[in-house]
């Protein structure tokens, strides 16, 4: 309503002018003129003018009062030639204006400003420049007029599009507050707070303490469930590109990080950023920066994050510090990480308030801070071997506060963490959460100023500290938790030395220097179309050219996205995960495999090309993940030499040695004198025309099922074999799969591992397990990594074969021995069972031969399996170590009292697969105790029993980078004078192969 009031003002403007001049102040309150200006009166529209309340006796300066003559001047001009007046600057305002005064005059300046009332109406304003300014300018005031309200018109659309646009981000702010409320309470089920008052305080040291009665508030978090924790794997380390937002390091390591946005590389690990906030600019290291995302896998000990501090006690709460972690999310810590952030604290985090560095140090204490770089390398050095002080509620102990020893009181434990309250010498009190192994607390630092070895107190110490209510030293190791590796009495001193070794922190072996990148999808490829109301049909993709050659360097799951597929995660309506949804080339959105393997059957798989292997919808598979060597001595393109559909590179980051030389065969080599028949009248084959979905109605699904009824295990969800083609269970009875002779079609859902390879896998050179083999892209939970294949042996021959060159890699085909042994255990359980429930029935007890498509009767539940296996195991006497490659290798003589079915063959030996000197990518796996693979019996070529394929899957979720292993299963000290020591680094790791 400003504008309103200037119109009032031109009123005056001709009779203004008062000569008086004297030292006053100017009315315009921003006027800059100093004392000793020339003053006069201000008239009523020059006070309208400057926003003042009229009063006689008030003073304009002559800069100001040219102004408002100027100002008014201009008014009377765009009067004159119809220019809307409001379209004007006016002096800014400063206080409220009181427009009318009861004890004024009715003058002509009290009749404008009664018109200029705040309230205002449109009429009013018409009425006034009609009478007002026809007098003046004798002009049509109509078009003025119209003009003015014209300008009006335009400044409230403006207004109101200010105000549409403010709320739009008022709605926005409370959507996202919203969002931040359900993600705060979706612990709320899981994670509680309550507070605790302490008030009974037990001391036994009460000089100083007797009087502290003041109660204490303490945070006691209970146990959560693993909420939104995702599935291990290798840390994904993406290379940064312009434009990447990330978290940066804005100030030193000890304070927070900021959100900021790369601009431009400088190098591979120098990059120019701006900061979000404040639009400052740096040159960082990568190791000063952190991925914008928490990680999709879970973090392993030693990484290098940014994490959200928080804690009631200390002044740092909800920014993101740098710190390593320490320890794992498990059940003992409530599934959080453990941190030790650089700046000196140690703190429990959850999962989604981290972030992974883009790039770290081999050795970890290298990158942090010298407040703790001591402490991190002397705990990394030992990890998973930690000496810990055991507390109690309300012990005593000597702990350092700002440099000085001071007695502190145990208010609570979480984990490896102690809350203490600090005394001082003023009786200030101070609360703060503590790592139990800090060298902070006065039995830790005494201890490393000790010998080490003296560490574990002896049991009747334990026992004095308990009596006394003392707090202790204890060793404990963070990979078995309760269980200390003690040398067996068996070991040699050399082999006690390498079981020590095996304790040492994993990532001090890892040779794994490599980046993790996002393939780029070429901007050209064919995109979905925008959806419209169709039905579908083969016309949806058909316009999709699919070029196969180009398929063979891709990862199979990016496929899709190369050719008209668009792959997104959401986050599901109740915030509680994330979900992929698939875009299809005709613009469908697919939520899960069956709805995709339904459209790819409708639209009859692009032309038999994507089958629904090509597909997967965790959140956290990433197909478009590629891993990356950065620096290495020696690289081989293809092993396979074109073989395989898939190029398997060879890599060497330790040395300038290749792999050594091997004839690469995708095919198994039939050694002289085994007798493997493919002859056609040994397979079953189906009619099936549906892609063999109806299991019911496929003879080789059926032969599955069949065969599986022996053993009475409970598949999850009561899936037996392939689900969508991935298999997430073995099938120990073994899986046929639809062969040539079958009629479906090559994409039917029963056929997977006779598919060309899937992964693009590389092997490289391990620091003591000689070659490996990784994955460099992501694998999904169930699918089929490949087979293992070698020269097939008789056992005689292979003997000879492994003396002369080594058994390494020996595998025995031993399903009949896996599937006879399991049923007979199973049986004598049930004989068990049964003389146990007094029962006469004779069932289980009578011989029966293993065949496939025989039903046995089951009475056992079957978590006795693992019982019986190892029931099996236990006869094991196996007087070497090549038998034991394959974990399904039971191979014992359980025929001394049950006879074995291959009597019934030719030759009554087993047979042995050896890839010493020609074999497949399979041939380099090692062996781990916590392995991501594991081996299924298939049966493809041939349903002859001594014959199947031997196939890897991926028993996790496999993040790309990592190395692939399964368990040799070999049993420890099975082997006289034979001892190899395992070095698979993990936590579960027992120590020994054989
Ligand atoms: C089938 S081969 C695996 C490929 C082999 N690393 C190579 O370089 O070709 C089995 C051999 O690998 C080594 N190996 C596999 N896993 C191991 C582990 N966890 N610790 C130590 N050695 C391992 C042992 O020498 C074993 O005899």
């Amino acid at each position: 309503m400003v504008i309103h009031k200037q119109c009032s003002m031109v009123f005056n403007i001709f009779h203004f002018v008062n000569n008086n001049i004297m030292a006053q102040k100017c009315i315009n309150y921003q006027c800059k003129s100093k004392f000793g200006k020339k003053f006069l009166s201000a008239q009523q529209s020059v006070c309208n003018y400057y926003h003042v309340p009229f009063k006689p006796y008030q003073k304009v300066c002559s800069i100001c009062l040219e102004i408002c003559i100027k100002h008014f001047n201009r008014l009377g001009k765009q009067m004159k030639s119809q220019e809307c007046i409001f379209n004007n600057e006016f002096p800014a305002r400063h206080i409220y204006i009181e427009l009318s005064d009861s004890d004024d005059e009715e003058t002509e300046d009290n009749i404008a400003t009664s018109i200029l009332s705040e309230d205002i109406h449109e009429n009013d304003l018409s009425n006034y420049i009609k009478t007002v300014w026809y007098d003046f300018i004798k002009n049509p005031v109509d078009l003025q007029l119209q003009n003015c309200k014209n300008f009006i018109n335009s400044e409230k659309h403006n207004i109101n599009e200010t105000n549409n646009q403010i709320n739009s981000l008022i709605k926005q702010i409370s959507i996202d507050l919203s969002k931040l409320h359900c993600n705060l309470y979706k612990f709320n089920n899981c994670r509680q707070f309550h507070y605790e008052k302490e008030v009974n305080i037990i001391d036994n040291n009460p000089d100083k303490i007797d009087t502290d009665n003041d109660a204490v508030v303490v945070i006691k978090n209970k146990t959560i469930k693993p909420l939104n924790l995702p599935p291990k794997g290798q840390p994904r380390r993406c290379s940064l590109r312009s434009g990447d937002k990330v978290y940066a390091m804005k100030y030193s390591m000890c304070r927070p990080w900021f959100e900021a946005t790369v601009e431009s590389p400088i190098s591979k690990t120098y990059f120019n950023i701006s900061f979000n906030d404040d639009g400052n600019k740096k040159i960082l290291n990568n190791k000063n920066l952190a991925y914008i995302n928490t990680s999709n896998t879970q973090y392993p000990i030693g990484s290098r994050v940014i994490a959200k501090f928080q804690d009631m006690n200390i002044k740092l709460t909800d920014n993101f510090y740098v710190g390593v972690i320490a320890e794992k999310p498990k059940y003992l810590n409530n599934f959080r990480y453990m941190i030790f952030f650089d700046v000196g604290y140690t703190q429990y985090v959850c999962h989604e308030d981290i972030r992974l560095l883009c790039y770290q140090s081999k050795i970890i204490s290298d990158d942090v801070h010298e407040n703790v770089k001591e402490f991190v390398k002397a705990y990394f050095n030992k990890y998973p071997e930690r000496i810990m002080v055991n507390f109690n509620k309300k012990q005593l102990v000597r702990a350092e506060l700002n440099s000085k020893w001071s007695l502190a009181k145990v208010v609570n434990t979480d984990a490896s963490l102690v809350q203490l309250k600090f005394f001082n010498q003023e009786n200030e009190v101070h609360i703060e959460w503590l790592y139990r192994g800090s060298n902070r607390l006065g039995p830790i630092y005494n201890q490393l100023n000790k010998n080490i070895h003296d560490v574990q107190p002896t049991t009747s110490m334990v026992n004095v500290y308990k009596k006394l209510n003392r707090p202790y030293i204890k060793l404990e190791n963070a990979a078995k938790e309760k269980k200390i590796i003690k040398p067996n009495k068996h070991k040699s001193k050399k082999n006690v030395i390498e079981i020590i070794s095996i304790n040492e922190f994993s990532s001090k072996k890892q040779t794994n220097s490599g980046v993790i990148e996002t393939i780029n999808l070429p901007p050209d490829r064919p995109k979905p179309l925008p959806y419209k109301a169709h039905q579908c049909s083969h016309l949806c993709m058909l316009w999709i050219q699919y070029d196969y050659s180009k398929t063979k360097t891709m990862n199979t799951l990016s496929i899709p996205l190369h050719f008209g597929f668009e792959r997104t995660i959401i986050q599901d309506e109740n915030l509680k995960s994330s979900k992929v949804v698939y875009k299809t080339p005709c613009g469908r959105i697919i939520k899960n495999e069956k709805e995709m393997y339904n459209y790819l059957k409708t639209v009859e798989y692009g032309k038999n090309i994507m089958t629904i292997d090509f597909f997967n919808f965790d959140y956290f598979v990433n197909p478009l993940a590629l891993y990356k060597e950065t620096e290495y001595f020696n690289y081989i393109d293809d092993i396979s030499f074109e073989m395989e559909s898939k190029q398997i590179s060879a890599v060497n980051c330790l040395n300038h040695t290749s792999p050594p030389p091997l004839k690469y065969i995708t095919e198994r080599e039939i050694k002289p004198g085994v007798n493997l028949n493919l002859d056609t009248k040994f397979l079953c084959s189906c009619d099936c025309t549906d892609n063999c979905e109806n299991k019911t109605k496929c003879s080789c699904w059926q032969l599955t099922y069949e065969c599986q009824k022996k053993i009475p295990i409970n598949y999850k969800d009561n899936i037996i074999g392939y689900n969508y083609k991935r298999l997430y269970e073995t099938v120990y009875t073994g899986i046929y799969e639809c062969n040539a002779y079958c009629k479906c079609k090559k994409t039917c859902l029963n056929r997977v591992v006779q598919e060309p390879l899937s992964s693009t896998l590389q092997i490289f050179l391990t620091e003591k397990k000689g070659w490996g083999v990784r994955t460099l892209v992501d694998i999904p939970k169930g699918s089929f990594v490949c087979t293992y294949i070698g020269a097939v042996y008789k056992e005689k021959e292979a003997e000879i074969h492994g003396m002369k060159y080594g058994d390494e890699y020996q595998a025995e085909l031993d399903y009949i021995e896996i599937v006879q042994g399991i049923k007979e255990g199973y049986e004598t359980d049930a004989d068990q069972l049964d003389i146990e429930s007094d029962s006469k029935s004779s069932s289980s007890s009578e011989e029966e031969e293993f065949n496939p498509g025989q039903v046995i009767k089951s009475k056992i539940p079957i978590e006795s399996k693992m019982s019986l296996r190892q029931n099996i195991q236990n006869t094991n006497k196996k007087t070497d170590g090549k038998h034991q490659l394959s974990k399904l290798n039971i191979k014992q003589k359980i025929g001394n009292q049950k006879e074995s079915l291959r009597k019934y063959f030719d030759y009554s030996g087993t047979y042995i697969l050896d890839a010493k000197f020609s074999g497949n990518v399979g041939r380099y796996f090692n062996h781990s105790c916590d392995p991501n693979i594991f081996v299924q019996n298939v049966f493809v070529d041939s349903h002859d029993l001594r014959f199947p394929w031997v196939a890897y899957f991926a028993l996790t979720y496999i993040a790309a980078g990592t190395e692939l292993t399964w368990n040799y299963s070999y049993t420890v000290g099975s082997v006289e004078n034979k001892v190899l020591v395992c070095y698979c680094g993990s936590e579960k790791c027992s120590g020994r192969l054989i």
